[in-house]
């Protein structure tokens, strides 16, 4: 499993705000088949959306789109298909009761999101394929913020070429202003939500619901204040984004105010086959609504849930391709000894004469950014506990 799947290439571009579209190459045998998108993978069974627009549109639900079940065709028993991958398909692309359609062909990926074999998996496996943005979703207290975590999230998603969104849920617990100077001179956007200030008080109160909005309540009554939700969405919009997140950090509560009528938005589950109903750890693709809208009426972007996913291993990445994701000590890192190690107590490291040589008004910034790099690095080898 694993990089054997697909062309190295393939992954080492950033992709574009909106995501291309990748060329189809079909087979002359499936010269029939249609292009669906991967949003739910249930033991062998996957959830597609096909029709329309759906090859890569983030921009409204066409009329024609339906939800069909597919397994994958033989030849591509040994080849991983994941959420987010646009495949080809053949057979019954109806979506009727019982039918079943067969993957014959995935696409090129414009990025795969990748974990090594760790503890709690002994596979190297690809998380989702076609996402533009890595969402690390980390509570700024219960449960404290653990930085080792995020680290190896930022390194799997810049890897991958991915942008990165901190996500920082519960300010109305803690500050967030030590993890934004950790985390932003490395070029990670920040967001922050919180409970809204008569939270506790609707959660409990009569009928408890958040007054006319679109923010629902969530799961766990909770009710997060609208203004940080949409400041959320406005980051979501017309990209693919990929949440992770430890347990209690309040990712469910924060994608059910994003996505209040998940089903229905995404058809994940099939109500009339039973198909494709996801497990708890299989990553699944919710449309993202328009802010202010009803549900049904538009949508924009998507938002891949990714339960099952803790950690990241990260023994596959490369230091030399983690450093494309920093153009400026790329650059600098030109001028380091052969096989430099880019750490701390690395002889010679021209990054340490990039800090030594910078204008004194630039030196903290420059500071700031290469020891935040210099713990990305680190993280890459050290354990997640
Ligand atoms: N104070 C506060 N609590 C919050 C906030 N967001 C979520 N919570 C609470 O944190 C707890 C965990 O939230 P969940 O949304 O269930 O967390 P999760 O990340 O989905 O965790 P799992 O369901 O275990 O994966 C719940 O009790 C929420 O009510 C917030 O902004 N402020
Ligand atoms: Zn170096």
């Amino acid at each position: 499993m694993g990089r054997r799947d697909l062309d190295e290439s393939d992954f080492r571009s950033r992709p574009s705000k909106r995501g291309s579209r990748p060329r189809t190459k079909q087979r002359p045998e499936h010269s029939d088949a249609v292009t669906g998108l991967v949003t739910g993978v249930d033991r062998g069974r996957y959830t597609l959306l096909v029709g329309g627009a759906t090859g890569g549109a983030t921009d409204g639900e066409p009329a024609d789109e339906k939800i069909v079940t597919a397994m994958k065709a033989r030849e591509l028993t040994r080849t991983r298909v994941v959420v987010g991958d646009r495949v080809d398909v053949v057979g019954d692309v109806s979506g009727g009761d019982g039918s079943l359609a067969r993957i014959v062909r995935i696409q090129e990926r414009t990025s795969t999101l990748r974990r090594t074999a760790d503890d709690t998996d002994p596979y190297e496996r690809i998380v989702v394929a076609n996402a533009d943005q890595l969402v690390i979703v980390t509570a700024l207290a219960q449960p404290e913020p653990r930085t080792g975590m995020i680290d190896r999230c930022v390194v799997a998603a810049y890897d991958a070429g991915m942008s990165v969104l901190l996500c920082l849920t519960k300010a109305d617990l803690a500050s967030p202003d030590a993890l934004r100077e950790l985390y932003e001179p490395l070029g990670v956007e920040v967001v922050v939500t919180q409970q809204a200030p008569s939270g506790g008080d609707a959660a409990g109160g009569a009928d408890g619901r958040a007054a006319g909005g679109p923010v629902d309540r969530a799961a766990g009554g909770l009710v997060l204040a609208p203004g940080s939700v949409e400041e959320v969405r406005g980051r979501l919009r017309g990209l693919v984004s990929v949440l992770v997140g430890h347990s209690g950090v309040g990712k469910s509560t924060l994608i059910n105010a994003l996505v209040p009528d998940a089903k229905r938005a995404t058809g994940v589950v099939n109500d009339v086959t039973g198909r494709g109903r996801h497990t708890s750890t299989s990553a699944v693709a919710l449309r993202l609504p328009v802010g202010g809208s009803e549900p049904d009426e538009a949508f924009d972007g998507w938002v891949i849930d990714t339960p099952g996913v803790r950690s990241f291993g990260l023994a596959h990445v490369e230091v030399a391709h983690l450093l494309h994701a920093f153009e400026d000590l790329d650059e600098v890192a030109q001028e380091c000894p052969r096989g430099c190690t880019h750490l701390a107590d690395a002889p010679d490291c021209a990054l340490d004469d990039w800090i030594e040589a910078s204008p004194e008004d630039e030196r903290p910034a420059r500071a700031a950014r290469l020891s935040s790099f210099r713990r990305l690095l680190s993280s890459r080898t050290g354990s997640d506990a």
